[in-house]
């Protein structure tokens, strides 16, 4: 079940995506990241990767494209805050940097 990510749980999920970029959204417990890829066609093919991960999973990005550049912000309305869905994606999206540059 999804749920509101604990104090406890919050460190070990978070602090490795802090340290790999993710900050957190002002005024909102939601995190953000901005990718910039070597050309429109590799942001919009990880865009496209990300996007069957995140319809398989049933959590789905707020995100934005500008020609090589994709903002991403992860949160779960339906707890209302971040969930270990948004961690979980979050470093899909990381990982999957590797085949799209
Ligand atoms: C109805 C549907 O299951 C929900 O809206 C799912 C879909 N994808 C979702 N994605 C995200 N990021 N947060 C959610 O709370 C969420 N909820």
């Amino acid at each position: 079940m999804t749920e509101l990510l604990s104090t406890e749980t919050r460190g070990p999920l978070l602090d490795p995506l802090f340290r790999n970029g993710w900050t957190m959204v002002e005024d909102r417990d939601a995190i953000t990241k901005t990718f910039i890829f070597d050309s429109f066609v590799a942001a919009f093919g990880w865009m496209t990767q990300v996007a069957i991960w995140a319809e398989k999973w049933n959590h789905h990005p707020e995100w934005s494209n500008v020609y090589r550049t994709v903002e991403v912000v992860l949160s779960t309305h339906d707890v209302g805050g971040l969930s270990a869905q948004d961690a979980k994606l979050a470093r899909k999206m990381d990982s999957l940097l590797s085949v799209a540059s």
